[in-house]
């Protein structure tokens, strides 16, 4: 069965997510961007709530942080917490791989240990004037990632689907797996498409939703029944 991974703006919807059978929480400030941090106040809440034990069920789910786009980590990538096990920098702005390269190096340098540091590659990455997602990929497995995310940079109403075709997707898969990298699927998902392009053979290690699980829109507040739908209806 694939992860699911659900993004969250504040600490109450982190407890609404932790409550439910999710593998990856990502903290992410929605009305601002594809990719921007929340405060790192919100960072220190949460891992000083799972600190103190909480309970089994708020133990469970993967802690994953966005640092915002190219150099936005440097002001805050020292706050995070080494209980986050994730963290991801959008390509934003970054159109070689000479440049791309060193701002993973200089990123990995300042994470905690714990903190694997995911390739991020945008579907739309015209809009995003960043390298396109196969040759992130190509880059990421050279550089000894294990993880990519594929996701949309611009947040108006289009999917990756209106990006990719469901061949350049498959061939990123490929890439995926024969790197050994897992690969999660993003950017304005919905459970339709997603079960969709399962029918085609898009099998993704983790399906990464914000938008499909709010009431009104990514920048709204979490639907719990949106939610569960997710957890208990995605495809794999
Ligand atoms: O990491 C994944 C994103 O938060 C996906 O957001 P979205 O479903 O609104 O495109």
């Amino acid at each position: 069965m694939p992860d699911l991974l659900v993004s969250v703006r504040s600490f109450s919807e982190y407890q609404t997510v932790a409550a439910e059978d999710v593998g990856i929480i990502d903290f992410k400030e929605p009305r601002k961007g594809a990719l921007s941090p929340v405060d790192p106040t919100l960072w220190y809440q949460v891992a000083s709530f799972t600190q103190k034990g909480a309970s089994r069920q708020f133990e469970s789910a993967k802690l994953s942080a966005a640092l915002g786009e190219s150099d936005d980590y440097k002001s805050i990538v020292d706050q995070l917490p080494s209980e986050f096990q994730y963290a991801k920098v959008g390509p934003c702005g970054i159109d070689s791989k000479e440049e791309l390269l060193p701002l993973w190096e200089a990123v990995r340098a300042r994470l905690p240990k714990t903190t694997e540091l995911v390739a991020v590659a945008y579907a739309d990455h015209a809009a995003a004037l960043c390298l396109p997602p196969i040759e992130i990929f190509v880059l990421a497995h050279k550089l000894g990632f294990r993880r990519c995310l594929l996701d949309t940079f611009t947040k108006h109403g289009q999917t990756t689907f209106d990006h990719l075709t469901i061949d350049e997707l498959l061939e990123l898969q490929q890439c995926a797996r024969e790197s050994g990298m897992k690969w999660a699927l993003a950017g304005s998902l919905t459970r339709q498409l997603a079960q969709e392009a399962n029918r085609k053979g898009i099998a993704p290690d983790c399906y990464a939703v914000r938008g499909d699980v709010c009431r009104d829109g990514r920048t709204s507040e979490l639907s719990v029944e949106r939610l569960r739908n997710w957890v208990l209806n995605h495809p794999g």
